[in-house]
């Protein structure tokens, strides 16, 4: 075992490094008694550790932070009054405030050190240590990323260190010029993360997505928010791009195709690899017979997060939203019985689909996207924020996150759109727009119509099928296909007055004719606003 020597990061006094914890001693000391607040796991009936991460049940986008430097300044996409997003800047002198605060709070402590891989391509890698205080965050990101081997931890060097201080406040904020007491800062240059404030698990791994967000394009190679599989030969590849909640992880959890990922994933000359080692699933309302595959992975080594559990008898109840509708459980991605192995990567894509969850009602359960329109709605990057991921977001809320992961993207927009369309103009790749929102009867479209529509996608027969084109966006839609509700496939037929339909039409067109306006101060952006809705 590796002797972690944690001066070198300016962490002093510390009692004890518990290095890469097995699975069997992270249990003993999450449910160590005495443990009090949100370092206490209780083990739930399906073996599975819960934990509570406090008020902070989702990110903090807004108090996300990237060090202005030589480097960043003029490659990251900075948040501006023209084009609003979450890189926020941070002065060089601020982030060593920041860092201290960090390392004071892991000074003298027992701390536990994790070292892993973010990225399954040996090439494009980054060999990530984890530093944190609490057994449970050590868990975390063993279960999410990629697990090395003994003898890559042999030699094993970080690229990227992240400091998690989560018990540690920010208390003089308001001098410093930052929002709040929280932040997760992130500097490009000396390859660090800090996270002050937040026990939310995902800051963690949506920060390392956030920085192959920007090494990886700059490199020629696509940066993803996407989940990807491929069919039971490993063949042919389908990506789903989607924003949190849309169904990303739920759609490529599939027993007749082997995943490759459910979040986040890379596309270089070789194909599309996944960057994690594990897969973090919503469970609010989980279901045994409509997902058993998600709910079969939460099992022993699997950490919930957020979920009600009996302290007694350690009974779940995944219908309680009382803590957050985010609830969720990180697993290894062995966990799942039917995964690419050894290596979580596969082909170029064939079938990229964007999930949007419609709160409007308006968008097609399917649509078949051409060429432009492909680079059109991929930048306009239409869904709805779903309850709980966000701070502050309590209800299906419309937005425009480009790319389907605006929170998440390093450099602008259109960089990502580049690498996308080179890599499926390569492969011959196909885009379809697949609402698994809402539509005119109120509720949401099926879990078991949008599998359908995906069974079609991938075997070919939506390519094959009848289609329709609906006004204002043009999108040409399967008017029937296998599986599939027939009923739903038009969305004007779902509302009983088709007047309805056309209405929030026009409404949903404004909005993406006005968002668009943003990407119009070039030619190559002009070019495209023929391809979105018209009035
Ligand atoms: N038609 C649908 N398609 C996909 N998911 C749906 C659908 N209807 C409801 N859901 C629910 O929406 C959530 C999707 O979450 P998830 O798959 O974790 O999304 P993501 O991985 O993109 O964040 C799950 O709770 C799922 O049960
Ligand atoms: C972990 C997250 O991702 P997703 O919901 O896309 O799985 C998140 O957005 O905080
Ligand atoms: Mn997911």
């Amino acid at each position: 075992m590796a002797n972690i020597d944690l001066s070198q990061y300016g962490i002093e006094n510390v009692k004890e490094v518990v290095y890469n914890p097995s699975y069997e001693l992270l249990f003993e000391e999450e449910t160590k008694p005495g443990l009090t607040g949100f370092e206490k796991g209780v083990e739930s009936e399906l073996g599975a550790v819960d934990v509570k991460t406090g008020i902070f049940t989702g990110r903090s986008p807004k108090d996300k932070y990237i060090v202005k430097d030589a480097q960043s300044e003029n490659t990251v996409w900075w948040n501006t009054p023209e084009y609003p997003n979450d890189n926020h800047p941070m002065s060089e002198e601020t982030w060593a405030t920041v860092k201290e605060i960090a390392k004071k709070e892991l000074s003298g402590k027992r701390l536990f050190v994790v070292d892993g891989f973010c990225g399954a391509n040996k090439d494009t890698r980054m060999a990530i240590r984890f530093i944190v205080e609490v057994a449970w965050q050590a868990h975390f990101v063993k279960n999410m990323f990629i697990r090395p081997t003994e003898e890559e931890l042999k030699d094993f060097k970080p690229d990227f260190v992240i400091y998690n201080a989560s018990k540690a406040k920010v208390e003089n904020y308001k001098e410093l010029g930052l929002r709040s007491e929280t932040c997760v800062a992130f500097n490009v240059t000396s390859r660090e993360q800090v996270i002050i404030n937040t026990w939310y698990g995902g800051e963690m791994k949506k920060g390392m997505f956030s920085m192959m967000n920007y090494y990886l394009p700059l490199k020629g190679i696509a940066s993803m928010h996407c989940s990807a599989n491929t069919d039971l030969n490993g063949e042919h590849t389908c990506i789903f791009f989607g924003l949190s909640g849309t169904g990303k992880t739920t759609l490529s959890t599939d027993p007749k195709r082997l995943l490759i990922g459910d979040d986040e994933h890379g596309w270089d000359d070789n194909g599309v690899f996944n960057f994690e080692g594990g897969c973090y699933a919503k469970v609010i309302n989980l279901d045994k017979d409509a997902e058993p595959d998600i709910y079969g992975a939460i099992k022993r080594d699997a950490l919930l997060e957020n979920v009600t559990v009996d302290e007694k008898t350690g009974k779940l109840d995944f219908a309680d939203k009382s803590v957050t509708e985010n609830t969720r459980v990180s697993y290894p991605i062995y966990h799942i019985e039917k995964i690419v192995k050894p290596i979580s990567h596969g082909p170029a894509g064939e079938n990229v689909i964007f999930l949007s969850a419609d709160a409007f009602g308006v968008l097609p359960p399917v649509s078949i996207l051409n060429a432009e329109q492909t680079k059109y709605y991929f930048l306009s990057g239409f869904t709805a924020k779903l309850a709980g991921t966000e701070r502050g977001i309590t209800e299906p809320t419309p937005t425009f996150s480009a790319c389907f992961g605006q929170a998440f993207l390093e450099l602008h927009p259109t960089k990502y759109a580049e690498e996308l369309v080179k890599r499926m103009e390569k492969s011959g790749a196909k885009a379809y727009l697949v609402n698994t929102g809402w539509n005119g009867t109120g509720k949401r479209i099926s879990i078991k119509d949008t599998r359908g529509i995906i069974t079609a996608i991938q075997s070919g027969a939506a390519l094959k099928a009848p289609t329709k084109t609906i006004p204002y966006f043009d999108f040409v839609v399967p008017t029937e296909l296998p599986g599939v509700d027939p009923a739903i496939l038009d969305p004007r037929d779902t509302y009983a007055n088709p007047a309805d339909w056309d209405a929030k039409a026009k409404d949903l067109a404004e909005r993406f004719i006005k968002n668009f306006h943003k990407y119009e101060n070039n030619e190559a952006g002009k070019a495209l606003v023929a391809a979105g809705p018209k009035l």
